[in-house]
């Protein structure tokens, strides 16, 4: 018997793993994922948006619009924040950032900061807002290399049914 040929990517697992993760996002609008990964291959970081460890995502508002403290921007802590605070505990220096949507300017401050060497992306649907244009300012002269995910397999169904093992 010849190999399995229709196994995922690498870019398509990590991304995967990073669209898995945002599945856990209490946001009504947007669920978003990320994940870290060494020169290894290995994952050291995973995260989605929710607020902060300690404020209920019961108590807090999910809304887009309104006074701004009315909304859920002042709370939420982004998928790559996450995924770069909850790391395994090393350094990040080298390490790739898979993300649904491209990196906001503050998220991107902290991936320079951490020294994370590429970011690959799904989506860059903000494009055209200030924070995003800052953030590809920061990223090229940083030397961060940006890729739009190319994924070959465009759905991946899961099943847990016991069943379909
Ligand atoms: N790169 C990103 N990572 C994220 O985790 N987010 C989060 C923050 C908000 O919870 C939500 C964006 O809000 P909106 O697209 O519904 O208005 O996604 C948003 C972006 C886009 O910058
Ligand atoms: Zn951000």
């Amino acid at each position: 018997m010849s190999k399995r040929e229709n196994y995922i990517s690498w870019d398509e697992y990590f991304m995967g793993v990073a669209l898995l993760s945002g599945k856990r996002s209490k946001d009504p609008s947007t669920q978003v994922g990320a994940c870290i990964v060494n020169t290894q291959n290995k994952i050291v970081g995973v995260g989605y948006n929710g607020l902060p460890i300690g404020i209920s995502d019961d108590e807090f508002p999910w809304q887009k619009q309104g006074s701004f403290l009315e909304t859920k921007y002042p709370y939420v802590c982004h998928a790559e924040l996450n995924a770069i605070l909850n790391n395994i505990g090393i350094s990040l220096h080298g390490c790739k950032i898979y993300t649904a949507l491209f990196p906001c300017n503050e998220c991107t401050k902290a991936i320079i900061q951490s020294g994370i060497g590429e970011v690959i992306y799904l989506s860059d649907k903000y494009a055209t807002q200030d924070s995003f244009v800052a953030s590809k300012k920061m990223l090229e002269k940083a030397g961060i290399a940006m890729r739009k995910m190319e994924a070959q397999q465009k759905h991946i169904a899961l099943s847990f049914e016991e069943g379909d093992v």
